[in-house]
C-alpha cells in the first residue's frame, strides 16, 4: 500500500464509486494515525479528535484543513466544540459511506503542520 497522503482524491461524481465494506475500511485504518472508523446510523465514518491551545487556534485549524480540502475537492466535517476541542468527521456524502477518498483526506490532514496549535498532552 503506498503512502496514502501522496494520492488524489478522486471527484466523487464518479458514476462506479461505491462504499467500501467494513473490512477493507478496517484495512485502511491501521494507515492513518489516530483516526478512528464509528459507524453513524448504519454508515460509516472516520473520526480523529485534537485538544488545541485556544479557539482561535481551533480556527487556524479549520482553515489549514480547509485549504487541503479544497485543494482535493473532497471535504471534512469540522466541529469546535467547549473551546478547545476539535473533531474531524470524513465519509464520502455521493456514496453515503467510505471511500478512499476518505482515508487520502485523513492522511493528508494528518501531514499538516499542526504542533504548534496542538495543546501539548499530559506527560504523567
Ligand atoms: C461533485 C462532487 O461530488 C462534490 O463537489 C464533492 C464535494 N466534496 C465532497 N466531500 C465529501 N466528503 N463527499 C462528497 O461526496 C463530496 N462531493
Amino acid at each position: 500500500m503506498d503512502d496514502l497522503s501522496i494520492k488524489k482524491c478522486v471527484p466523487c461524481d464518479s458514476k462506479d464509486l461505491r462504499p467500501m465494506t467494513e473490512q477493507a475500511a478496517s484495512d485502511l485504518i491501521t494507515k492513518v494515525d489516530g483516526w478512528n472508523l464509528v459507524s453513524e446510523g448504519d454508515a460509516l465514518r472516520l473520526k480523529k479528535t485534537w485538544k488545541v491551545k485556544s479557539f482561535t487556534k481551533g480556527l487556524e485549524m479549520f482553515k489549514l484543513i480547509a485549504d487541503v480540502a479544497e485543494a482535493e475537492g473532497h471535504h471534512p466535517d469540522l466541529h469546535l466544540v467547549r473551546w478547545n476541542n476539535v473533531t474531524v468527521e470524513i465519509w464520502t456524502h455521493a456514496v453515503g459511506g467510505l471511500t478512499e477518498n476518505d482515508f487520502i483526506l485523513a492522511a493528508k490532514i494528518n501531514a499538516l503542520n499542526m504542533q504548534h496549535l496542538l495543546r501539548r498532552k499530559a506527560t504523567n
